[in-house]
């Protein structure tokens, strides 16, 4: 993947006016009263596979209908479960996508929902400026193993190239801090295309996980096994992009 400092030659909505990630900055964040707690049913078995397409590991689901959805806090509807998946940096603390008060975290899970009561497909939903709605998980690097990662980790020596496996019946909730409280503000996808079509709900505490499980993220390619370069798939975050005006609400 290119690097994002050249998105907008082919993608000019890269300097949109609303753009992500953006750097959250807690006391100036609004708190809403009106905001409601968020509400996930994720049904156990609609995960299908765990894929390297080449610039981060995505779990799909299967969102053929309402089983695994996420509905309240920003929402008018409930938003289909289609996919989850990762960034990463190369060591450290760096990796996420947004930051908090400018500091950057080691890693940030996207959990990645379409409004499927507005729009027939994830693809008319993907370019609708209230289509999609990401969920958010930082991952913050310290000692201990986070318990339930493993299940992801210990899955991703069988895609280091840019293959497929099955995953059954992994339900994402595992991966999300005890505390829902969430900041929320309109966005864009992070990758290209870009599309300003993302209702961003990024939950404040950050999950804990180990060194060893981040390094088996770094240990990944970016190239296929038929490929004579072996590319180590690391760094794939966007950095922070201009606010422009736009307001950061707090469910707290
Ligand atoms: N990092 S992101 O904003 O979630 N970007 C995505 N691009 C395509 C499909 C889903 N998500
Ligand atoms: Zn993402």
């Amino acid at each position: 993947m290119s690097s994002p400092s050249v998105w907008h030659k082919n993608y000019p909505v890269a300097q949109g006016n609303r753009q992500s990630p953006i750097d959250i900055v807690p006391h100036q964040a609004l708190h809403d009263p009106s905001l409601g707690p968020v509400v996930l049913n994720y049904d156990q078995c609609t995960s299908m596979n765990i894929t390297n397409n080449g610039h981060s590991v995505v779990v799909q689901f299967d969102d053929s209908d309402d089983r695994s959805v996420i509905q309240g806090g920003p929402l008018d509807n409930p938003y289909r479960l289609k996919q989850f998946h990762f960034h990463w940096g190369e060591k450290g603390c760096h990796g996420s996508e947004h930051t908090v008060a400018g500091n950057s975290y080691a890693s940030e899970l996207h959990l990645v929902h379409w409004n499927a009561v507005k729009y027939k497909t994830f693809g008319e939903a993907a370019t609708a400026p209230d289509g999609l709605a990401v969920l958010v998980s930082l991952l913050h690097k310290t000692g201990d193993d986070h318990r339930w990662l493993h299940v992801i980790t210990d899955a991703l020596y069988m895609v280091k190239f840019k293959v497929s496996t099955t995953v059954n019946c992994f339900n994402p909730k595992c991966l999300l801090p005890s505390s829902l409280h969430y900041w929320t503000y309109l966005g864009s996808l992070t990758t290209p295309p870009l599309h300003e079509s993302v209702i961003w709900i990024v939950l404040r505490e950050p999950i804990i996980v180990s060194e060893k499980q981040l390094g088996k993220f770094r240990m990944l390619l970016f190239t296929g096994e038929e490929e004579d370069q072996r590319i180590r798939m690391e760094n794939n975050f966007r950095p922070p992009q201009p606010l422009k005006g736009r307001k950061v609400r707090s469910s707290i």
